[in-house]
């Protein structure tokens, strides 16, 4: 029933596994009563070890746990501090995070839920041996469920699916953001929400309260355990790379034999369009997300006038940690300690954990749903400022037929010809395109006068919201895609010399996308192998040539990643050209933006993707992790600074054009 590590489906296995049914949850939403629906009698499917616990029995044994007494001690040792004392800060600690899961509040967000989804969205589909399988974990083992995070709609809707198949419900991970909203923090609260500070390196007592409260919930099989290995919603639609911490803890128990076994369930929430669009397209071009509050979410209310489409939710096949772990993690490690002892994970453990994060979020790329906007969205993107409608056709349906191919799960409405899917994709997201006489165009972009900041900002706005839906599909497409783009970069044949162009592209974009820790060698042979099944590539044991046929497809996925491979060289030249002492990520990323608006003011540039916060981030990362920035880590912030020298011999020694072909002059 379970995957395991070493059966876990390759990408394109995956992909093959998908077509499964969904049921419309909100079809029979819209046809029987919302209060019977609230009110039904609710005896769910729950782990049949379960230790029954209230949640102020939970804080009790946390507080009592041999493990928390412990580093009571300890600190209370090295501080000075009385045990008492500090004990006192761990309840404190506690009744901040600790849920308070009540039926009457599932209730109530069931009634309301129910309404303002029905008002929002056309349909929420989930698979239905997706939630079978589901149940027969949460009877078995204790489970982990893991979301992908795109919006808040998640884990509202990740307890609705559950309560309305009658499925134990869980709680939830959640930022501080929402404790401090008036009444709504505590109805959170009350639904299964447990409050975690956004990040708490170095505070030994919160990390030891918050570990021994999620440890306590797995070992006790409480309910599913659900928090987002992404850590946060992604502004850009990319998957973020993975947190590794909650989910070290979270497999704890299972290391330590405190539990036979836990199911990771890793879920694919896909949206057709995102209520943040926006907001995501102004934070990414620096404005400040506006702080979670009650107010806010009241005044949003104006949003439950517009139309978001459907949603598909692919539960994933529960991975058996037992499984994974058998012949890769010795457990009798954790034998040669008392088992209250904290102990900082062994090393095998820490890879395991990152190897299984990565694989969780491969599963939720690999299952998602995408809809036929993403298809218009992306040809859009190559066609600025706009085109006629019939080529966009014309267009869509061959890359739909490209996606599909590379194993990408299209939602495509087979009782519709294509011009009137194309047509209702451009309806649906309406405030990014426009089809006006036949030609569609990106909303903003059919300026022809003079360029002013200003213009390239709102330009800016749109262009990122567009990018937004392009993403969605950007994982299916980038092996084959960053082949393609190493066999125009080193302008040879040689299969070795591509493969080391690919492997450089595949760790300079190591944050921008998603790729298993060391799998250099399988992504690029998975590459080949999806652009040698679409006849765009001819390979024989020692070389690579694009095919006459497939120089369509090859321009067209070059294309489709030039935004990051420019994005990346502008960043560059900022670097090497107007940097000269250490600078902080806000220094640099508020240097590099007005630097790279001058240039698509002045005409030089148009890559306006490059203007993302989220964009610039992964290229410092990017570039320390390449030793072309030294990042130095000081008490208040880090600093960076450039390695010159390392940056010429970086780009000499991997032989790359993108670092010493002529760029656009630095000083303007
Ligand atoms: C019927 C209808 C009902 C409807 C009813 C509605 C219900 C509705 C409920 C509302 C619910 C709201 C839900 C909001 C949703 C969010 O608010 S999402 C945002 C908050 N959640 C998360 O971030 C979860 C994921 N985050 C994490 O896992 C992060 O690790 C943590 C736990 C936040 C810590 O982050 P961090 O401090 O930045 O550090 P991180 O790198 O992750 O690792 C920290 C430690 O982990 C350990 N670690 C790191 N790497 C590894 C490794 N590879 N292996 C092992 N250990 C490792 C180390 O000990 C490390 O510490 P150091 O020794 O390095 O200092
Ligand atoms: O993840 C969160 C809410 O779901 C909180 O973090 P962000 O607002 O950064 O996404």
């Amino acid at each position: 029933m379970a995957a395991s590590m070493g059966s876990v489906y390759s990408q394109k296995e995956f992909r093959s596994k998908k077509r499964e049914v969904f049921e419309d949850i909100l079809e029979e939403r819209r046809q029987s009563s919302d209060l019977r629906y609230a009110m039904k009698c609710y005896t769910p499917v729950i782990y049949r070890n379960l230790t029954p616990c209230t949640p102020s029995g939970l804080k009790t044994s946390v507080l009592q746990s041999l493990e928390l007494q412990y580093v009571i001690r300890q600190i209370s040792s090295e501080s000075g501090e009385s045990c008492e004392s500090i004990q006192e800060q761990a309840a404190e600690i506690l009744d901040e995070m600790g849920h308070n899961l009540r039926m009457g509040a599932i209730r109530l967000f069931a009634m309301s839920l129910s309404k303002i989804f029905k008002r929002l969205f056309q349909k929420v589909c989930v698979n239905e041996e997706g939630i079978q399988r589901l149940t027969q974990a949460i009877q078995e083992h204790p489970v982990v469920l893991l979301p992908s995070h795109r919006s808040y709609i998640d884990f509202l809707m990740m307890s609705y699916v559950l309560y309305s198949y009658d499925l134990a419900l869980p709680v939830i991970a959640a930022g501080m953001d929402f404790m401090g909203m008036k009444i709504v923090g505590e109805l959170l609260r009350m639904s299964g929400a447990f409050y975690m500070r956004r990040s708490f390196r170095g505070n030994q007592l919160y990390w030891a309260v918050f570990a021994e409260y999620v440890k306590t919930l797995i070992r006790n099989g409480y309910a599913p355990v659900e928090f987002f290995v992404e850590g946060q919603r992604s502004r850009t639609c990319k998957t973020l790379s993975p947190k590794f911490g909650l989910l070290n803890i979270a497999m704890e128990p299972f290391f330590k034999g405190e539990v036979f076994d836990t199911y990771i369930v890793p879920i694919s929430i896909n949206y057709e369009r995102v209520l943040e669009e926006s907001l995501y397209a102004y934070e990414l071009l620096g404005v400040p997300k506006p702080k979670e509050s009650t107010s806010g979410l009241i005044k949003a209310r104006r949003i439950l006038n517009e139309n978001f489409g459907s949603i598909h939710i692919y539960f994933g096949q529960p991975i058996s940690l037992r499984s994974l772990a058998s012949g890769i993690i010795n457990r009798t490690q954790y034998n040669l300690k008392p088992r209250h002892l904290p102990q900082r994970p062994p090393e095998d453990v820490q890879s395991f954990v990152r190897d299984v994060a990565y694989q969780v979020e491969l599963n939720q790329i690999a299952n998602m749903v995408l809809s036929p906007g993403v298809l218009v969205a992306t040809i859009l993107l190559q066609n600025l400022p706009g085109m006629d409608f019939n080529v966009l056709v014309e267009k869509t349906l061959w890359l739909k037929d490209l996606i599909e191919a590379f194993g990408g799960f299209l939602e495509w409405p087979d009782n519709l010809s294509a011009s009137r899917v194309v047509r209702s994709s451009i309806d649906l997201h309406s405030n990014i395109f426009t089809l006006v006489d036949g030609h569609v165009t990106l909303l903003e972009h059919k300026h022809t006068g003079l360029l002013t900041e200003e213009i390239v900002f709102e330009q800016a706005v749109s262009l990122l919201m567009c990018a937004f839906y392009r993403n969605q599909m950007i994982n299916v497409c980038v092996r084959p895609a960053l082949v393609v783009l190493a066999c125009e970069m080193v302008q040879s044949s040689i299969k070795e010399e591509i493969f080391r162009s690919f492997s450089f592209l595949r760790s300079v974009f190591s944050k921008e996308f998603i790729f298993f820790p060391g799998s250099e060698d399988k992504d690029f042979d998975e590459g080949c192998f999806m652009l040698t099944k679409c006849d765009i590539i001819h390979t024989t044991p020692s070389e690579i040539m694009i095919t006459d046929k497939g120089t369509i497809a090859a321009f067209f996925l070059s294309k489709m990643f030039q935004p990051f491979l420019e994005g990346y060289k502008l960043a560059y030249t900022y670097l090497v050209g107007e940097v000269t002492n250490a600078f902080t990520e806000k220094q640099y990323i508020s240097g590099v933006r007005s630097f790279i608006s001058r240039l698509i003011v002045s005409g030089t540039s148009k890559c306006y993707e490059a203007l993302s916060s989220d964009m610039q981030k992964n290229i410092l990362s990017s570039f320390v992790q390449l030793g072309v920035l030294k990042r130095m880590k000081s008490v208040s912030e880090a600093t960076f600074c450039l390695e010159k020298k390392m940056v010429k011999e970086t780009a000499e020694k991997l032989g790359l054009q993108m670092f010493t072909e002529k760029l656009p002059s630095a000083r303007l």
